[in-house]
């Protein structure tokens, strides 16, 4: 078979890859010779092609050329294709003007499909498959598949599977394993139509492809009818499938995946020509059933704009064809006809669908998955890489023995005469021993040039780093210019790591610039190595003219590229490196930013609240979403997703950043101020560690805080080397050494908060009444069996793990108490609009505007309140403004609840103790308690 092909010319022209994008169907149209039949009835040629326009012209076998009443409305019909061929083109000529045309872009990853089209006896199969000595489309589209497959030998892996199925009365057959059941046709997610169970058989050579080809056609639905001998009485679909990827493995990997379907439709056919009756005529119905639906399809296809709505669904073949005709696929028509007159109204019907077809785009794009490693991964890479490189080299030391024997074997059977031979072998080894050493140049210079960048990207993330100390140290002292009395011991330390970080600044500067110069030095060592290596390279090439010799410099070459891939991927490994570096440090500079609006944020709310200044009710507003974000606790969480902490590396664990270690201590402190300065103003926070912690006390805790505390394994008290003690813990004792160990920024969110623990309110595990869903906790736990100081021990799993069971429940009773109000609130709500109508029919009301009453999101904050300043200060509250009713303890900075909420019901709030009423619920809701001394 592959000798007809050679004889048949081959497959010699290059192959084309076509654009991406969108693109019209291309439509072929194939003229058969007249079949001793159509002779015999005593048929005339009517279809020509017209020279070489890709022309066809239809005559009127019934045209009356002496009719003079219609000589000017002749029913010859012209219709222009992109190719067309006749009775004399053969098999090689079609298949080259239209499926090799494919090939190409099939390789490259495109998807593709070839489909013969026609009335009965039109030469589809001819065209499709042919014959034993005159193979078809699908033969010779697969034989050159592999021949170009094999040109890629060593540089891809290819892997070509095929199945073939037929459509015979609208029922799923698959030919490569016909005595299995019907199969039906499945839609995945992506839209993309599946044959669910179909057999797909991996093939590695044309024979065996034709071998296959000819079991599936034997098991095919053929009949005689009368217009066909060998009639197809089904939709033949040969779907092959190619998976490519490069053989050398890299950091990054594409892999290609195309499939290619070549059809061979049954042909459409006339009851009256066919003669059929029974069974035959049952097929031939839904063999024209189903070429109805692809003409409908390619109706609404073809329209202009394609506004159309396409109905695939009308039957199997269409809905096989949906990619084909309308989606991702370079798609070829072969239109078939008879050249002979008694097939006139066939051949114009077929000739009128081609023509509408041209009009058909499909939007084409390539299946390509970049396949990228995990830094992890690349180690394995760099090892396969290095045994490829041994592997190569130890060839290499084989072939240099084998060829130097060899030439000792020729130098001494070289005769003094043969002195221009003996020349000509010493210069060919001594060209091989420069390119080696040209390849040593080159390599050593890239590795010169990778160390320099390794140098220079470090030296340029600690001048970054560096900056990013000194600038915010500059705007913490801009921000709280202190008086000479206020200076501390922190503002000190502040102010001698700032001037650390600027000697050291001034040292990586000068490294910086040093380590440039050399760059450039190095980069032109390398260019020049490189360029040296390509002449050389063309030389020997040039020069070496036996096998072995050309052997010998394929594999030196193939060395030298595997070592300078490993260098490549070491750079790349380097520059991910320092990219996650970069990020990291950027994050905490955008923590230190978020630090100073934080703490402008609230010495302005200050100054609203002392000086009792109106704010318009917009800027109110954005106040409570600015507290609600904080509360929440979701910008906290946002920059735990995003903190280069929380990469995992192998097997899930954290990966080992070590970069991170290496953040000093005071960075960290800076970056864990963004949400504390918010609630300590530098200028409050530095009077006197007392009152520091007393404010600290009284702040809201988020959920996501109360977990964090808990999950984060707080462990003992650093200073004391006691545990934690229960009702206060403090940021600055305990949080920053766990921090600067390299704990999860999380933890940055908070300091020294009190931990609601009400073990009344836990042990009814939210079952009794109003008093027992409290919030706030007003004493100290009350369960004498729990020793407050186990509950932080390092070692006391047990007690972690029901400590963190409790504040879950408490976390969740409070969840569930916000949801009963919300809910309630909007029934009020409603209710006050609808206050007629009974509650269900609010419910009703609601869902019809749109509210999803049982849907209301409950928040997450629990709001905590300083048990000692409860009781010790009951009545030192005091109105600030007209906005803020309470003090701070009302101030929308710590409230939770929900905007509307809040505009609605301030008014009506009371105090009591320590927790704000809402008048609806008589819920306590959000508050913070803070004395007015305070501020
Ligand atoms: N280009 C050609 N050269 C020579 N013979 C041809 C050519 N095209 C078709 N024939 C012959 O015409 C006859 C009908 O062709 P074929 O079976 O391929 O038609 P078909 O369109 O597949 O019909 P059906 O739809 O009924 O299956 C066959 O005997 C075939 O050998």
């Amino acid at each position: 078979m592959t000798n007809v092909l050679k004889e048949n010319g081959g497959t010699g022209t290059p192959l084309l890859v076509l654009p991406t994008g969108e693109q019209q169907i291309l439509v072929a149209c194939r003229i058969r010779p007249m079949t001793e039949d159509e002779i015999l009835q005593g048929g005339t040629i009517i279809a020509h092609k017209v020279a070489e326009d890709n022309m066809v012209v239809l005559l009127d076998p019934d045209e009356d050329h002496d009719d003079i009443l219609r000589a000017n409305r002749s029913r010859e019909r012209k219709y222009m294709f992109d190719v067309v061929s006749d009775a004399r083109a053969g098999q090689q000529d079609v298949y080259a003007s239209t499926a090799k045309i494919l090939l190409g872009s099939v390789l490259e990853g495109y998807n593709a499909t070839v489909f013969a089209y026609g009335a009965t006896g039109a030469g589809k199969t001819y065209t499709m498959l042919g014959t034993e000595n005159n193979p078809g489309i699908m033969y010779r589209t697969l034989h050159d598949l592999f021949v170009e497959i094999k040109k890629f030998e060593g540089q891809r892996e290819y892997q070509v599977s095929m199945s073939y199925l037929e459509i015979y009365n609208e029922l799923i057959r698959d030919l490569l394993a016909p005595s299995s059941s019907f199969l039906e046709l499945r839609e995945d997610a992506k839209g993309t139509i599946q044959v669910a169970g179909l057999s797909e058989l991996i093939t590695k050579t044309p024979e065996e492809v034709m071998e296959m080809l000819h079991k599936g056609n034997r098991a095919r639905t053929q009949e005689p009818t009368k217009a066909n001998k060998t009639s197809s009485r089904s939709h033949a679909v040969l779907q092959v499938n190619i998976k490519q990827r490069d053989v050398t493995r890299s950091h990054t990997e594409q892999v290609r995946f195309a499939k290619l379907y070549m059809i061979d439709l049954a042909g459409s056919e006339r009851a009256a020509q066919t003669q059929n009756t029974g069974r035959r005529m049952m097929e031939g119905a839904h063999i024209n059933r189903s070429l109805l639906a692809l003409g409908n399809c390619i109706n609404a296809l073809s329209e202009k704009g394609n506004t159309k709505y396409v109905n695939y669904r009308d039957s199997k073949l269409t809905r096989i064809l949906k990619d084909s005709l309308g989606g991702n696929s370079r798609t070829v028509m072969i239109a078939h006809i008879s050249p002979a007159s008694v097939h006139f109204e066939e051949s114009r019907n077929t000739l009128n669908y081609a023509d509408r077809a041209k009009y058909i785009k499909t939007k084409i794009r390539r299946n390509v998955i970049d396949v990228s490693y995990h830094i992890a991964q690349y180690q394995q890479i760099i090892q396969d890489l290095r045994s490829q490189v041994q592997l190569l080299r130890d060839q290499k030391d084989e072939l240099e023995i084998r060829l130097t024997t060899t030439n000792e074997a020729r130098f001494s059977r070289l005769s003094d005469s043969n002195t221009t031979e003996r020349l000509r072998v010493e210069e060919g080894l001594k060209l091989k021993e420069n390119i080696l050493q040209t390849y040593r140049k080159q390599i050593g210079a890239r590795r010169a040039l990778l160390e320099i960048d390794s140098g220079l990207m470090d030296v340029i993330h600690e001048c970054t780093r560096n900056e990013s100390v000194i600038e915010h140290h500059e705007s913490n002292k801009e921000n709280s210019k202190k008086s000479p009395e206020e200076i501390t011991v922190d503002t000190i330390v502040s102010e001698n790591t700032a001037q650390r970080a600027r000697a050291e600044l001034r040292v990586l500067e000068q490294e910086r610039s040093k380590l440039e110069k050399q760059r450039k030095i190095q980069l032109k060592d390398f260019e020049t190595s490189k360029s040296d290596a390509r002449r050389l390279l063309e030389k020997v090439t040039k020069k070496m003219n036996t096998q072995e010799q050309r052997e010998l410099l394929k594999l030196l070459s193939q060395n030298f590229e595997y070592e300078m891939k490993t260098i490549e991927l070491q750079a790349d490994i380097f520059a991910r490196d320092y990219s996650i570096k970069h990020k990291d440090l950027q994050l905490l500079r955008m923590s230190q930013h978020r630090s100073l609006c934080d703490t402008l944020i609230y010495q302005q709310r200050r100054l609203i609240q002392e000086h009792q200044i109106l704010v318009p009710i917009d800027l109110e507003e954005l106040y409570q979403l600015y507290s609600r974000d904080i509360d929440e606790g979701q910008l906290i969480q946002d920059l735990k997703n995003h903190s280069p902490r929380s990469v995992t590396g192998i097997n899930g664990k954290p990966s080992a950043l070590p970069f991170l270690s290496q953040i000093a201590e005071e960075d960290l402190t800076s970056a864990s101020t963004s949400v504390t300065s918010f609630h300590l103003p530098n200028n409050v926070n530095r009077r006197n560690n007392h009152q520091l912690s007393t404010i600290i006390s009284n702040r809201t805790l988020s959920d996501q805080d109360l977990f964090t505390h808990v999950n984060n394994d707080l462990g003992q008290d650093s200073t004391t080397n006691k545990p934690m003690s229960y009702s206060h813990f403090n940021f600055e004792q305990s949080l920053k050494p766990q921090l600067t160990k390299g704990n999860s920024l999380i933890s940055l969110s908070s300091e020294s908060v009190d931990v609601p623990i009400n073990t009344n309110d836990m042990t009814t595990g939210g079952g009794g009444g109003a008093a027992n869903r409290k919030v706030h906790t007003t004493s100290p736990p009350n369960d004498s069996s729990v020793e407050p100081s186990t509950f932080f021990s390092n070692n006391n799993v047990k007690n972690k793990a029901k400590l963190r069971k409790q504040t879950q429940d408490i976390a969740a009773r409070a969840a569930q108490r916000r949801a009963n109000l919300h809910h309630k609130e909007l029934m009020e709500d409603i209710g006050s609009a609808f206050s007629n109508e009974p509650t269900a029919s609010k419910e009703n009301t609601a869902s019809a505007f749109g509210l999803e009453i049982t849907g209301v999101k409950p928040k997450k904050t629990v709001t905590i309140n300083d048990p000692v300043m409860s009781r010790s200060r009951p009545n030192d509250f005091h109105r600030t403004n007209s906005f803020s009713p309470e003090p701070i303890f009302n101030d929308p900075f710590y409230s939770t609840t929900n905007n509307r909420a809040t505009k609605n019901h301030q008014k009506k709030r009371s105090i009591s103790h320590g927790s704000t009423v809402n008048n609806r619920s008589n819920m306590p809701i959000a508050n913070v308690v803070v004395p007015r001394e305070h501020f």
